[in-house]
């Protein structure tokens, strides 16, 4: 007679004196918990409370009072890349202003990195991600901006990344036809890069793609089944966030010039979701909540371009869901430190800590359509705490998370699990 195979090895961490669940069904109010603890089965959170009421586990570790989190959800970087632009950095710090003509010499550096090498670079700066807390990644391509080499950044990213971007519309490459370029990125690239990709984006900005051309890359990747996001309103007033609103994306990024229509734009989308409910017809057959466009702030990019900070508390106050992520590229974001975007959001673009915290973790998951997910079958929700999630937590070497704000800079990551799994951190 066989015996029943053993379950996944089951971790208690306990003694969590704030844990911030971000448990959308918990309310806002109700969700911190305090002297809390959690059981990691697996990938998965199998139990989460009170501590005083947490079930045996095969392993304990005790938080020693520490402060607990969702993993960083980072839903906007540009990690496939090669070379350095800290001259750029250097000569904008002196006066210059950023343009998007940069990207060329990023590609340029990109394109004559080895496969081994571009891996290598990712891998290095993932970790250093995980390493301050990030447990879930989108990345982009959008340094290739040939068919092969658009190809070959999908490629790699998909090994590494969560999820990948076909970027393939950030420049139009020096000698090209802007308009037979915008035909290259809607039909052959697009082709090329479709077994690697979930997402499309669109640089929608003056000195990259127009109205109309990004308009026929978001038609064109629509079409071909991908999930879309904009970058958008970045350098200028535009149509980034109309563009995004239009055609439903899950995102729109950078955001620094809105104007009222703009915000009330993205607030429409939002509509469904703040009134969810099955009068207010906000929930699909299963009872998910419908998402509208999110508002991605990078508040590290605003920074080191001496950019206007995004309207944040604007877009908050008018009922949309924003999202904070690094961007952290080689031309206008070169960290990918969430700790960073989270105290910069506080301590000045008028965010509470919780909004902050919020906006890293599950805004950065609604951005990526990665909230929700069957506790069945491997799609398990990031972002939040609760009984069936991806069991992605840091704890921080504080009680509270107020202190990413109140102790900016210093390094209070403690302590990281992604998918359950305690990852190495480098020694303090
Ligand atoms: N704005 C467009 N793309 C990147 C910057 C890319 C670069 O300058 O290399 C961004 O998100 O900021
Ligand atoms: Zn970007």
């Amino acid at each position: 007679m066989s015996t029943p195979p053993a379950g996944p090895a089951s971790t208690l961490i306990t003694n969590i004196g704030e844990l911030s669940t971000q448990n959308e069904a918990e309310g806002p109010e109700n969700s911190v918990l305090r002297d809390a603890a959690v059981v990691f089965e697996g990938e998965r959170i199998s139990w989460i409370g009170v501590a005083s009421a947490a079930p045996a586990a095969d392993a304990m570790i005790d938080a020693g009072g520490r402060c607990g989190l969702p993993g960083w959800v980072d839903s906007h970087t540009h990690l496939v890349f090669a070379g350095c632009r800290s001259a750029e950095f250097e000569a904008r710090m002196a006066g210059e202003s950023y343009a998007a003509g940069g990207i060329a010499v990023t590609t340029d550096a990109t394109r004559s990195a080895s496969d081994y090498d571009l891996t290598r670079l990712l891998l290095a700066r993932a970790a250093e991600a995980a390493a301050g807390g990030t447990t879930y990644l989108e990345t982009k391509t959008g340094y290739g901006l040939n068919v092969e080499e658009e190809r070959r950044h999908a490629r790699i990213a998909s090994t590494v990344a969560n999820q990948v971007t076909y970027l393939g519309a950030h420049l139009v490459p020096a000698g090209a036809d802007a308009e037979e370029y915008t035909d290259l990125v809607c039909t052959d690239m697009l082709e090329a890069v479709r077994p690697y990709v979930q997402w499309a984006d669109v640089f929608c900005e003056k000195g990259a793609f127009t109205e109309e051309q990004s308009r026929r890359v978001l038609q064109a990747c629509r079409d071909a089944g991908l999930g879309l996001r904009v970058h958008g309103n970045q350098l200028g007033y535009g149509a980034g966030v109309r563009l995004a609103v239009e055609f439903g994306a899950a995102s729109v990024d950078h955001v620094n010039y809105l104007t009222d229509d703009d915000v009330a734009a993205l607030s429409g989308t939002w509509t469904k979701w703040n009134a969810a409910g099955p009068d207010a017809g906000g929930t699909d057959a299963s009872g998910a909540r419908t998402p509208g466009t999110v508002a991605t702030c990078l508040p590290a990019c605003d920074l080191s371009t001496r950019a206007p900070l995004a309207p944040a508390r604007k877009l908050l106050d008018a009922g949309v869901q924003v999202a904070l992520a690094s961007n952290c590229n080689p031309g206008t974001s070169f960290t990918s430190s969430m700790n960073f975007c989270v105290a910069t959001a506080v301590l000045q673009m008028g965010l509470t800590v919780s909004e902050a915290v919020r906006a890293a973790t599950f805004g950065g998951a609604l951005a990526l359509r990665a909230h929700t997910g069957e506790d069945r079958d491997g799609k398990r929700a990031v972002g939040s705490l609760a009984v069936g999630h991806r069991a992605d937590l840091q704890l921080l070497n504080a009680p509270s998370a107020a202190h990413l704000a109140y102790r900016p800079g210093m390094p209070l990551t403690g302590a990281v699990w992604r998918a359950g799994q305690q990852l190495g951190l480098p020694p303090r």
